[in-house]
């Protein structure tokens, strides 16, 4: 390997603009050497706006390519499990986004493969690195509140009824808000309270999203657009979660309102999206405050982004990068993992299993 990770982006699309691109840029360990996508004139548009890389239309290209360390994956769900597998194959660590698979059995093949191949492998749960999330993370593991009793997150969006592209298509994302909204509550909930042992879900779909943006007819949507569940921690605590990107009201920029919570004996603690350099603490008797997190847990370790630059919603996404290229550099995992990917499919993936039996599922992870 160079003295630079050399990144590789697969899917040129929005979420690689918006949260990976500038993460590379942070990194002075990390520079992007090559883009793959399979529409040239947006790989074009890249190269001018992300600086003059390799570009390919063709994933296999990038996954052979010996002057690349690593890959981040953003593409479409469906892609996922093949890509990574190639990349894998290739000797590439890899960040692939979320939903790391289709189902659990894709990701846990996932897993399974950058595992054995001892590579470094990381799942894009991006909320985790919000200042508020880790502040809260760092008070429930220092006994701050007590014992965890309750958790509940809540996610709702005020974004067009109109269609979601490949975010429809049940082949092409594998379910709706659930898959790509809710796996990232599931996944912080774990990181916070530890593994879930029991769920019980509910989705529904309020929209037929037949017409697109721009008002043409199209397939119609196959997806939901709510998903809840309420589940069982295996310490005993209890979760409720809910999300939708339909709900009138709530569109704050575009970042709609989320507020994820957990209850203890001695003490409450909330994350918003929307403030995420503050929590609100309360403690028995007394009603929720304003705390500002710490400036220790701003960024993550070591990360070189000026804490209090950027709109706060937005830059903690940067730190993603940061942490796979110190996983790569010091040869740690990664953290969240394609485990922690693996895992949250898995409950929900419970979440439709649930549904269609009308039934609690017991989540047993083999992984
Ligand atoms: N962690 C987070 O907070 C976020 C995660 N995501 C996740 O990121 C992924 C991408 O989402 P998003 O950026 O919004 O999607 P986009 O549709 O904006 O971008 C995806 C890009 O990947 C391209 N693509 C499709 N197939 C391939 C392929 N085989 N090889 C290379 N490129 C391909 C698409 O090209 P074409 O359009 O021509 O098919 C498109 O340009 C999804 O899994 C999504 O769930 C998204 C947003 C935020
Ligand atoms: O958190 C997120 C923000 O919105 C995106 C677009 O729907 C999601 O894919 C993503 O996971």
């Amino acid at each position: 390997m160079s003295d630079l990770v050399r990144i590789g982006i697969i899917g040129a699309g929005a979420v690689s603009d918006y949260h990976h691109v500038p993460g590379i840029n942070l990194d002075p360990r990390a520079e992007l050497v090559s883009i793959c996508d399979p529409n040239s004139e947006l790989l074009a548009q890249r190269q001018s706006d992300w600086g003059k890389t390799k570009v390919s239309t063709r994933f296999e290209d990038m996954a052979e390519d010996p002057d690349v360390d690593a890959v981040i994956i953003a593409t479409p769900n469906f892609t996922h499990h093949e890509i990574a597998l190639a990349c894998i194959k290739g000797g590439k660590h890899v960040m692939c986004e979320k939903p790391l698979g289709l189902n659990y059995t894709e990701s846990a093949e996932m897993y399974r493969a950058a595992r054995d191949a001892n590579l470094r492998h990381m799942t894009a749960f991006t909320y985790r690195f919000a200042p508020s999330m880790r502040y809260v993370k760092h008070l429930v593991e220092s006994g701050a509140l007590g014992v965890p009793r309750h958790f509940r997150s809540q996610r709702f969006l005020d974004w067009p009824e109109s269609s979601w592209g490949w975010r429809q298509s049940k082949k092409l994302a594998g379910a709706g808000d659930l898959f790509d909204m809710t796996i990232h509550r599931i996944d912080f909930a774990q990181d916070l309270l530890g593994p879930i042992k029991s769920i019980c879900g509910a989705v529904a779909q309020f929209v037929p999203r037949d017409k697109t943006a721009e008002g043409e007819p199209c397939e119609p949507s196959e997806v939901d657009d709510w998903s809840s569940l309420i589940g069982q921690f295996e310490n005993g605590a209890v979760g409720v979660w809910e999300g939708s990107t339909l709900m009138k009201g709530y569109h704050n920029d575009g970042f709609g309102y989320e507020w994820a919570e957990v209850n203890g004996s001695e003490g409450s603690a909330a994350y918003q999206l929307t403030d995420p350099n503050n929590i609100l603490i309360g403690k028995p008797g007394q009603t929720m405050e304003k705390l500002p997190v710490p400036d220790e847990y701003l960024v993550i370790d070591g990360s070189p982004r000026e804490p209090h630059a950027g709109v706060p919603s937005t830059v903690f996404r940067y730190d993603l990068v940061y942490e796979f290229v110190s996983a790569i550099v010091e040869e740690r995992d990664a953290i969240p993992g394609f485990d922690h990917g693996a895992s949250a499919q898995l409950v929900a993936d419970s979440v439709l299993e649930s549904f269609d039996k009308r039934t609690w599922i017991d989540i047993n992870c083999d992984l």
